[in-house]
């Protein structure tokens, strides 16, 4: 058997990143994914192709509007084909990036097939294979839950792990569930023409988002796509090619037919096939459960990513990856603070999460004060036509930052910003005190961050003794202008 100093089960964005990590500073490491090719969820079902899915939906948007604002006639029919190829140019594209070679050369072995724990140091991969492992991680991820829908079974509906295979745009589409699935691809799809209407089970939208952008946000999303709030899908059934639903919402029950339903009624960890009972790892509440330092309840098995309940994100399940490498490798106890971990949900407009939210830091009975600059204060929407939105910062009383959030165009890339100085405590009036190129979308922190000396500058005492100083000066010079400064005549 095989032995390896590192095995680590799961070749998505944690596997790979703890991969590169172990093997580059020359561990003896085996990397096991279940598909055919490395790059997990992100690549394959998730951020990659909803991520370039989007792009190509504004951009037919966007076009229609400026076309209908310009006088212009657009003709033809939107080709889901092409749709399809622009994700797939960027699927092949990152994926050759994520390819075996990459960590073959590196050292590492790269094993397919699926991988279940046999002893807590033995893992079989697929039948046949085994392996010897000193330390193992666990990067398997996550995957879609299903409710428990009465007939849900017996209708074709699509996941996120099927939805970019449709060989047609359905011309009406139906999302179980309006979290940052089902709200991205609602968009996508209505934007490149589908109708679709959104089931949320909860009474509100973006409920993890501060509350006024989550206002904000259900107001604009609201525009684009039927929004049912408390709505629970008791009924699903299929006939003559179409999906019907049947919704429960305030006592009363409707029913609707669509061509495609979409689940996007959240995740859970992909850890049912691995026997972790043999590996004595435990879970809590579905997740496997770790310390700080991403040990689980067996000291030489680590789990990062989906799998553990910190942040589902790419980014994060990365940071935790390679937060994990010195802690596997050389028994450290990194740990990691997710506390300046962003989040951006790609919806128009798009929406940036930093830190505490406003309701958050109520809660905490913290002393806080809220900084914020509307979008059409600041030229460069204007000039763009894109002022729909706003950014808000949190701040301790000496304007040290707690939060930042923002709804905008493109505020996932200038919010950026914000993450650097937080990490670095700053305080919100650093963000002022720098040369902002004019005019740029970061504009909008800059006006949010400029209220901090303002406030500090002229609400305070100063304008007041600056006034005292200014006209004991003007008088003790006889109360006209000294002869240095009098103008030309
Ligand atoms: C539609 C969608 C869009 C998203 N968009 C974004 C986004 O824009 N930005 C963002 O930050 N996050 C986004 N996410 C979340 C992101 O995809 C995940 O947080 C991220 O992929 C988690 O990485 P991971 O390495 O933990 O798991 P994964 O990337 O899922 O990798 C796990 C890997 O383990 C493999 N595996 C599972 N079980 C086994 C086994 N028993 N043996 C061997 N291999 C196994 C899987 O095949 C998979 O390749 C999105 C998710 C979805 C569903
Ligand atoms: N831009 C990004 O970074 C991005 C994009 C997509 C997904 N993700 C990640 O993937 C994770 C999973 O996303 P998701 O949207 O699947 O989950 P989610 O937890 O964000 O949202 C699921 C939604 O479905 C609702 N729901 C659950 N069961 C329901 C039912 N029976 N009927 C009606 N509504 C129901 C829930 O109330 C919730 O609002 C997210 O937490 C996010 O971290 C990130």
């Amino acid at each position: 058997m095989e032995r390896y100093q590192v095995a680590i089960i799961g070749g998505g964005s944690a596997g790979m990143t703890a991969a590169s990590g172990m093997a580059s500073l020359g561990a003896k490491v085996a990397l096991i994914e279940k598909r055919d090719s490395l790059g997990g969820d992100c690549l394959h079902f998730g951020c990659v192709p909803s991520k370039a899915l989007i792009k190509t939906a504004n951009m037919s948007h966007d076009m229609h509007e400026a076309a209908e604002f310009l006088g212009l006639t657009i003709n033809g029919e939107m080709s889901f084909a092409k749709v399809k190829e622009r994700i797939n140019q960027a699927r092949n594209t990152i994926q050759s990036h994520d390819s075996s070679d990459r960590f073959t050369d590196m050292g590492a072995d790269v094993y397919f097939g699926e991988a279940s724990f046999e002893s807590d140091h033995i893992i079989n991969i697929g039948e046949g294979t085994s392996i010897y492992a000193d330390k193992v991680v666990i990067a398997t991820g996550s995957k879609p839950v299903v409710p428990p829908i009465d007939g849900i079974e017996t209708i074709p509906y699509v996941t996120n792990e099927s939805i970019f295979d449709l060989s047609s745009l359905p011309a009406k589409l139906g999302v179980i569930g309006g979290g940052t699935v089902g709200l991205e691809m609602a968009q996508a799809f209505s934007r490149l023409g589908s109708e679709v209407t959104v089931f949320e089970g909860a009474d509100k939208l973006f409920s993890k988002e501060d509350r006024d952008i989550a206002r904000f946000m259900e107001n604009e999303i609201g525009k684009e796509l039927n929004i049912r709030l408390n709505a629970k899908v008791v009924k699903a059934e299929y006939q003559n090619g179409k999906s019907k639903l049947t919704v429960e919402q305030k006592g009363e029950q409707s029913t609707e037919e669509f061509d495609v339903i979409l689940v996007a009624a959240g995740r859970k960890p992909a850890i049912d096939s691995l026997k972790l009972e043999q590996a004595g790892v435990e879970k809590v509440k579905g997740f496997i459960h770790t310390d700080a330092s991403f040990r689980t309840s067996r000291s030489h098995i680590f789990a990062v990513g989906d799998t553990v309940n910190t942040l589902p994100f790419t980014h994060a399940a990365g940071e935790e990856a390679k937060t994990i490498v010195s802690n596997v490798l050389f028994g450290l106890r990194n740990s990691l603070d997710h506390s300046n971990t962003p989040w951006v949900t790609f919806t128009v407009p798009e929406v940036f999460h930093l830190g505490l939210t406003e309701q958050e830091a109520e809660g905490k009975n913290l002393d806080f004060k809220v900084f914020r600059a509307h979008l059409n204060e600041v030229d460069r929407f204007i000039t763009a036509h894109e002022t729909r939105g706003f950014v808000k910062f949190i701040t301790d009383k000496k304007g040290y930052i707690l939060g930042a959030h923002a709804a905008g165009t493109d505020a996932g890339e200038w919010m950026q910003l914000a993450v650097y100085a937080k990490k670095n405590k700053m305080k919100i009036g650093t963000l002022s005190r720098m040369v902002y190129t004019y005019p740029v979308k970061a504009g909008a922190v800059q006006k949010a961050a400029d209220i901090f000396w303002r406030e500090k500058l002229f609400d305070g005492p100063l304008p007041k003794l600056t006034k005292k100083f200014f006209d004991l000066k003007f008088r003790l010079s006889g109360g006209h202008a000294s002869s240095d400064e009098q103008p030309d005549t």
